[in-house]
């Protein structure tokens, strides 16, 4: 078994718990559920923002303990201020260190969009990113069928979501792609084993249709790096390790934002 059916298979748990703890109706009522959501295209574009997609990961299956000494107000805030064009903020428990407290912290903190992180397998799941004051959420193609990310992305959308989709492969892109999406993300890691390559990313871009927005995800440390995915076609550019490793992420991101318009 991988690490990604293990994630799964806890998450189908996760889900059927929070049914139980908090009703549709009541996620319905939520504080949030009527808010109109940021449009994540127009913050990419934006001249003044950098693409950067800022990633809030406190552990990773693959890293172990990243940041455990942070807040994610403050961590979020400084982002946003450095230029980030979205903020992620991971809301998985018991591999990531997340909380779906996380993200109404960084909803409350911040007026750009934030992305749910997460494994989404279940309709709950969209609704709940929905009362929790998101503006994004993700679907991995490598845990869905065709069938499920149609129908999420379809629900998400009605809801006024943005939907990301991410890719690993060809094979994924070419049987995932459906009208609901609003960008298409390389992940350079493979969820599978946790290795990482850049040139995953432009290998597959100019498969990707240009009615995408599209994202580089993963393993970017450099901003040259961020140079040449540009060149090549992506908008956006998720960044999370590189700046959580440090014990001021928001300065990391500020610094690495300097260096970005210089390169
Ligand atoms: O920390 P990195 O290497 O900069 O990667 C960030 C982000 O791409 C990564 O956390 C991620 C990409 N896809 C995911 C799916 C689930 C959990 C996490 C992820």
């Amino acid at each position: 078994m991988t690490i990604l059916d293990k994630i799964v298979l806890r998450k189908k748990e996760e889900v059927a718990a929070a049914k139980q703890a908090v009703s549709v109706k009541q996620l319905e009522a939520g504080l949030h559920f009527n808010r109109n959501p940021y449009v994540f295209k127009d913050f990419l574009l934006d001249k003044n923002r950098t693409g950067i997609i800022a990633e809030f990961k406190r552990r990773s299956p693959s890293k172990g303990i990243i940041n455990d000494q942070v807040t994610v107000e403050e961590v979020t805030h400084a982002y946003a201020a450095a230029g980030a064009s979205a903020l992620s903020v991971l809301t998985d428990v018991d591999f990531f260190g997340g909380h779906t407290n996380d993200l109404l912290a960084a909803r409350a903190a911040n007026e750009i969009p934030v992305l749910r992180k997460d494994f989404m397998i279940d309709e709950y799941q969209i609704l709940e990113a929905k009362a929790l004051g998101a503006d994004l959420i993700l679907l991995i193609a490598a845990i869905l069928t065709p069938a499920e990310i149609k129908n999420l992305s379809a629900l998400a959308k009605s809801l006024g979501l943005n939907v990301l989709l991410e890719v690993h492969n060809l094979e994924e892109l070419q049987r995932s792609i459906c009208k609901d999406l609003d960008a298409i993300g390389v992940n350079n890691r493979n969820l599978a084993d946790f290795t990482v390559n850049i040139q995953t990313s432009f290998d597959l871009v100019n498969q990707i249709p240009n009615e995408f927005m599209k994202i580089s995800e993963s393993a970017i440390s450099a901003p040259e790096t961020i140079k040449e995915l540009r060149a090549a076609g992506f908008h956006g550019f998720l960044i999370g390790e590189n700046f959580m490793k440090t014990s001021n992420p928001g300065l990391a991101m500020q610094d690495f934002a300097r260096q970005l318009i210089s390169v």
